[in-house]
């Protein structure tokens, strides 16, 4: 007898047309696809190819027009503001079309992008949803980004219109957003030609005459703006990802196939009904909060939570447990460093004791791997399933879950289970052989990749092959290394390339490395990722000075400190640096991170047998301990 998810897997590598186009029909279409996989131009495939549709109108108004009107669509819950407010389906209609009223009147049409730089408020939500009402393509940055990467990204994506905020409020700091959004406008070499600004009560942000436009005031006077049919292949969002240079990664998601993709997920991954509550304890910035703060739970006609918040000091470890038992949540999913820095804080559970969780059925976890410890702890504490789930900014959804909807398989702490459906997914050896089970190896996906997931990235459709379809023809490159077992689970393991995962966060080394070598006393740097029982990993720099340099090396590492802080954002929590005489290199100069890495993880490591010095690997290690790293740090935890 097969099982659910063995149907539905099957069937989704076997007859993927047949399969998605079922799949499509919980979604309302404008005009029918004609061809449901088009694969003219292979490696470049498209879903639900001529049809018509509009994202905005499948996530709102066909369920006020379906009778869910009054139920609530959006729950705000803002512990640093001491708010709670519910947005109803209807509200939410009216107000969408009427911010998608204001876009318009400052004349964003069809495939016009806007960039969308907010904190976690459900306007967030709000201005994503006008966009895909009027067929304009949204570009959400994370408020933790500074100036100079929102910069890069208003220069990728040459917005009409930016819309943003006064301030952020992190835990009980206040953060003025419209200092560092006029700054990145500056910055640019495109200026976009309108900026709305939603003033909150904690700052009241200067505007500029001419160019700046009150939220508030625009919408009250707006005429609320009709759904716009797009094709289903046009782009809905670009979300900029980290590179393994500066240049970041527009992420392009299409209308049609996204649509049908993350719907399917409410159901078959995430177990849950139209009116449940969900909650995605993340931030609108990052994929997730894309998928499943604001599309996928309003596509299924649930009920989403904005979070502006944090798991402890908001005000303490009982935070999430507060949520969940105050609105009902019936699934919580959140990154692994969220559970850590509850764990570190109540390793007991005290807090728990205090709300009735009984309305939660699971637990998911992603964003970064789960550690067995963090499980281990989640599932005794609140005696739900917990599902560790793989995925990435450029799939959308997961590549690997225990797909609750169909059938729930027993967990290996340490595994995200299995492929989803729709995942053709396998372990290739640097020949490009098939790993044996068991067997480390490049995690790849059989070409082509369900709908929901990436088709390109913005205006670099060769940078999208060169990254990701060209190693191996005809599959998709992960990026992560792991392996399968005898019984079909999936392991991730680690990056193959320079990107590491900060609480979450995804960040990229050498974009850090460019930062560093930018200071005119530094000669050469390295970035690596160090292991961090809160976040996961932590950047770790390693500075050469330029030869004459009298300046003291403490003042030098507070500038370089400061300047990552200042150029990619508070985000990349550099805040270990070392100046060191010199970097250790193979022969043919390539920096010998992966070992530097291991030097500092205590791990065992080999000496490089194409390594030039083997002497600097001893000048690390002392630098490493001298910040507390390295066997110094082992000797102290022991
Ligand atoms: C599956 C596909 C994916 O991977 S999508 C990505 C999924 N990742 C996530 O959802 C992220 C999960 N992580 C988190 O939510 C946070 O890291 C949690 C766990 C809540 C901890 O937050 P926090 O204590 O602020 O630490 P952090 O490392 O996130 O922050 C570092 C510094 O950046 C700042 N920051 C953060 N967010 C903002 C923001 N929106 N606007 C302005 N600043 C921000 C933080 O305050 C912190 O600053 P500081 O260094 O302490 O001064």
């Amino acid at each position: 007898m097969t099982n659910a998810y063995q149907q539905a897997y099957e069937r989704s590598l076997k007859d993927p047309e047949g399969f998605w186009a079922d799949a499509a029909k919980d979604v309302h279409w404008i005009k029918p696809w004609t061809k449901v996989l088009d694969d003219s131009r292979k490696p470049f495939y498209r879903w639900f190819s001529g049809g018509e549709v509009n994202t905005c109108y499948n996530a709102v108004d066909r369920h006020v027009e379906a009778g869910r009107g009054a139920q609530a669509a959006l729950i705000y819950d803002s512990p640093v503001t001491n708010t709670v407010r519910t947005t109803t389906y209807a509200e939410l209609k009216d107000q969408v079309s009427r911010f998608a009223g204001v876009l318009r009147d400052l004349g964003v049409g069809k495939g016009d992008r806007v960039i969308v730089y907010m904190p976690m408020v459900p306007e967030a939500v709000v201005a994503m949803l006008a966009c895909a009402r009027l067929g304009a393509v949204h570009s959400v940055v994370f408020g933790g980004f500074a100036s100079n990467e929102l910069a890069t990204r208003i220069n990728d994506a040459l917005p009409k219109v930016m819309v943003s905020a006064s301030c952020g409020i992190e835990t009980n700091r206040v953060i003025p957003y419209k200092p560092l959004l006029d700054h990145a406008i500056e910055l640019a070499d495109h200026k976009p030609a309108h900026c709305v600004i939603l003033q909150r009560p904690q700052v009241v942000a200067d505007m500029i005459a001419g160019r700046d436009v009150d939220w508030t005031e625009a919408a009250a006077k707006a005429q609320p703006a009709e759904c716009v049919a797009v094709a289903s292949t046009d782009p809905l969002y670009i979300l900029y990802t980290s590179g393994t240079t500066g240049q970041p990664k527009g992420v392009v998601r299409d209308n049609g196939g996204h649509m049908v993709a993350l719907k399917w997920t409410m159901k078959a991954v995430y177990n849950i009904e139209p009116g449940q509550v969900f909650w995605a304890a993340s931030d609108v910035g990052w994929v997730v909060g894309h998928s499943y703060i604001c599309y996928a739970p309003l596509l299924h006609g649930a009920t989403s939570i904005v979070y502006e918040g944090k798991p402890v000091g908001t005000p303490d470890a009982g935070a999430f447990w507060r949520v969940i038992s105050q609105h009902k949540v019936t699934a919580l999913f959140t990154a692994p460093t969220a559970f850590r820095a509850i764990k570190r804080e109540d390793p007991n559970g005290e807090l728990l004791k205090k709300y009735d969780l009984g309305c939660l059925k699971a637990l998911f976890l992603a964003g970064e791997r789960s550690d067995p410890d963090t499980i281990k702890w989640a599932q005794s504490n609140l005696k739900v399933p917990v599902v560790d789930h793989w995925w990435q900014t450029e799939t959308g959804w997961a590549i690997a879950a225990n797909c609750l909807g169909l059938h729930e398989f027993p967990v290996k702490p340490g595994s995200p289970t299995k492929a989803a459906p729709g995942w053709d997914l396998q372990v290739l050896d640097e020949g490009h052989h098939q790993c044996k089970p068991g067997q480390t190896g490049s995690l790849v996906v059989k070409l082509p990749l369900p709908p929901g997931t990436f088709y390109t990235l913005w205006n670099a459709e060769q940078r999208f092959f060169d990254s990701y379809l060209a190693e191996f023809p005809g599959y998709y490159k992960t990026a992560d290394a792991g392996m399968i077992d005898e019984d079909g689970y999936a392991y991730v393991m680690s990056r193959t390339d320079d990107i590491i995962n900060v609480a979450g966060h995804r960040l990229s080394t050498g974009q850090m490395e460019e930062v560093l070598a930018s200071h005119p006393d530094v000669a050469e740097c390295a970035v690596i990722g160090v292991a961090d029982q809160l976040k996961g990993q932590l950047p770790l720099g390693f500075i050469c000075l330029k030869a004459g340099v009298t300046k003291p090396d403490d003042q030098i590492l507070k500038e370089v400190v400061a300047l990552v802080r200042e150029t990619i954002g508070p985000v990349a929590a550099f805040k270990s640096c070392t100046v060191v005489k010199r970097l250790p290199k193979t022969r043919s100069g390539k920096i010998l991170r992966g070992t530097m890495q291991k030097i500092a993880d205590n791990k065992d490591y080999k000496m490089p047998a194409t390594i030039d010095d083997p002497a600097i690997l001893e000048e690390i290690d002392e630098s490493l301990q001298g910040i507390g790293y390295s066997k110094a740090r082992k000797e102290a935890v022991e």
